[in-house]
């Protein structure tokens, strides 16, 4: 399945229509962005360009106004457990254990047994380094361990397209780096089945070491200005090279704002 195209958005467009002042108002403009087999691509731009609009699209929650978005082939038209999402503010169940969280998507799922479903969760659990926590509820957990049961939830329905929405931007740095430094490790040695990711963010630096490709939107209604590819192996890169890069995309994402 390497390099071959996993998703596509095609000339996609979005339009909301604002009730109250009984208006539209264009957030997404013509955006095309294509994913293939084990590659992270980083949507990047300011707060309010429409990036989470576009992963909802992605992810079958919600309709283009014009253009087509495309998963193997078919058209997405509704959500799929062949993509989940991670999202930023957590979203766990508060009244359901660590253990219960992860397990949800699981639950009902045809041809599962109950010992399938309980091997699967502990097996999530030591991957990404909950162990003892199984009976604890979230709120008795840090931010970092917040998203690490977030991940775990999002994974165990063996996702081959992983959707983040800013996943680390509500965690301490470090506790940030930390854990995505964790989850790549486990993806590059094939150890989740997911084949690729989408991650949304506006954290430039973040998208400069994570991925293979960035996609930057900029202007309004929201475009692709630019986009980057990053071949250099992601083991490979080093703080300097990752710096200098991040550097290059801010002082031309400040370039290509001031022309707008
Ligand atoms: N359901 C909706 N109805 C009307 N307007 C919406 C709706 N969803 C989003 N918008 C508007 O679309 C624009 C883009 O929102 P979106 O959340 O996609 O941006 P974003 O780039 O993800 O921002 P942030 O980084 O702050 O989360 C905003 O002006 C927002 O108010």
């Amino acid at each position: 399945m390497k390099n071959d195209v996993l998703l596509t958005v095609e000339r996609v467009s979005k339009t909301f229509v604002q009730r109250e002042q009984a208006a539209e108002k264009t957030v997404l403009n013509n955006i095309c962005l294509q994913v293939s087999g084990h590659q992270f691509v980083s949507i990047l731009g300011h707060s309010g360009v429409g990036k989470s609009t576009l992963l909802r699209m992605i992810a079958g929650l919600m309709q283009p106004t014009s253009g087509v978005v495309t998963f193997e082939h078919q058209l997405v038209t509704e959500p799929s457990r062949r993509m989940s999402m991670v999202f930023q503010n957590f979203a766990l169940f508060p009244w359901l254990t660590v253990r219960k969280n992860i397990s949800f998507g699981l639950e009902g799922q045809p041809g599962l047994s109950r010992q399938a479903i309980n091997d699967r969760v502990t097996q999530l659990i030591e991957l990404i380094g909950l162990v003892g926590l199984d009976d604890v509820y979230p709120h008795e957990l840090s931010g970092g361990m917040k998203q690490r049961v977030g991940f775990a939830r999002a994974l165990a329905v063996n996702p081959d397209l992983l959707l983040l929405d800013e996943p680390f931007s509500a965690l301490d740095v470090l506790i940030g780096q930390q854990l995505s430094q964790d989850f790549i490790r486990l993806w590059e040695q094939n150890l989740l089945q997911t084949q690729s990711i989408i991650m949304v963010t506006h954290n430039i630096e973040e998208a400069v070491r994570l991925s293979d490709v960035v996609y930057v939107l900029g202007g309004t209604p929201g475009e692709v200005v630019r986009v980057y590819y990053l071949n250099q192996p992601r083991n490979e890169r080093t703080m300097q090279q990752i710096m200098q890069k991040t550097i290059e995309i801010t002082n031309q994402f400040k370039h290509d704002m001031q022309s707008e």
